[in-house]
C-alpha cells in the first residue's frame, strides 16, 4: 500500500516511522511518503494561509498550494486501477471506525490531507473530487487543531491490517470492535500480584472453557462499557443471552 501524507508539520508523522509501521516500511508492505504542504509554495513567505472570506476568526488554507502538492502526488501514480482516495481529516466528516480502517486497508494508495487553522478552501475538495474519492473523516466528536494527529490515528489503524505488517494474524482475530466486542481482560506473570491474582480458569490449560470464559468476560465488558454496540451484533446464542441478562 502507497500512503502520502501532506503536510505543514511533516515532522508530526515521524512517529509513524517508529515501530511495526517503520518495520513495515522497510520491508516494503508499506510505501509511505510526507510532503511538506510549503514546498508547494512560491513567495517569500511560503504562504499557505489568509483570512476566511465572509470575516470570521482564524485563518484559511489557500487552495493552490494544496492543488500543486495533490497533482504531484497524483503525478508519481503508478497507474492504480481506481481512483486514489483522499481522506481529509475534519470535525464534520464521517466517523472513522474498524470498518473503514478494514475498508480502506484494502485500497491500493490513500493519500491524507493534514489541514491546520480552521480548515482548507472548499474549492480544493470540490477540484480534487475530479481525480481522487474525497473522504472528509473524522476521528471522533472532539476538536483537534489540525489533522496530522488523526492522520497519524487512522494511518496505524488501517496499517495494522495490512497482512504482514502484525507478526502474528491471530492477534487481530479476538481484539475490540474487529467482531463487535470488546477485547477480554489479560494476565501475564507473575499468577498473585500485590494480592491479586489471575482467574484460576486462565491457569487450568482447559482451552475450552478459556475460550467460554473470555467471550463471556468480552460481553459482560462490552454491555458494561459500549452497550450501543451490542445492537449492531447478529444473533447472541442462547449462552450469550444468558451472559448478559
Ligand atoms: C470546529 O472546530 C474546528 C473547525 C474546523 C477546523 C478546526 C481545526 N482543524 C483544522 C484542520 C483540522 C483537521 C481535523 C480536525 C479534527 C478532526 C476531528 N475528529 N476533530 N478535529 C480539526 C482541524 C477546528
Amino acid at each position: 500500500m502507497r500512503i502520502d501524507v501532506v503536510s505543514i508539520f511533516p515532522a508530526y508523522l515521524e512517529g509513524l516511522k517508529l515501530s511495526l509501521i517503520g518495520k513495515a516500511i522497510e520491508q516494503g508492505l508499506l510505501d509511505l511518503t510526507v510532503h511538506d504542504l510549503r514546498d508547494f509554495t512560491f513567495d517569500r513567505h511560503r504562504t499557505v494561509d489568509d483570512s476566511p472570506y465572509g470575516g470570521g476568526a482564524g485563518m484559511v488554507m489557500k487552495a493552490e498550494p494544496w492543488a500543486l502538492a495533490l497533482e504531484h502526488i497524483l503525478g508519481e501514480g503508478t497507474g492504480e486501477a481506481t481512483k486514489p482516495i483522499l481522506i481529509v481529516p475534519s470535525p464534520a466528516g464521517e466517523v472513522f471506525d474498524q470498518r473503514i480502517a478494514e475498508e480502506l486497508a484494502h485500497t491500493e494508495h490513500l493519500t491524507f490531507a493534514c489541514g491546520r487553522y480552521e480548515g482548507i478552501d472548499q474549492r480544493v475538495l470540490d477540484w480534487a473530487g475530479q481525480s481522487f474519492e474525497v473522504r472528509p473523516m473524522s476521528i471522533g466528536d472532539y476538536v483537534l487543531n489540525g489533522g496530522e494527529v488523526a492522520s497519524m490515528v487512522m494511518i496505524e489503524a488501517v496499517s495494522r491490517l495490512i497482512p504482514g505488517v502484525i507478526g502474528n494474524p491471530e492477534s487481530l482475530t479476538e481484539e475490540s470492535h474487529e467482531d463487535g466486542l470488546l477485547e477480554y481482560p489479560i494476565f501475564t506473570k507473575p499468577a498473585t500480584w500485590r494480592g491479586h491474582d489471575v482467574p484460576e480458569i486462565l491457569l487450568s490449560g482447559n482451552h475450552a472453557a478459556i475460550a467460554r470464559w473470555r467471550r463471556d468476560r468480552r460481553l459482560e465488558r462490552t454491555a458494561e462499557v459500549r452497550p450501543d454496540l451490542l445492537t449492531g451484533l447478529g444473533d447472541l446464542d442462547a449462552r450469550d443471552r444468558e451472559v448478559l441478562d
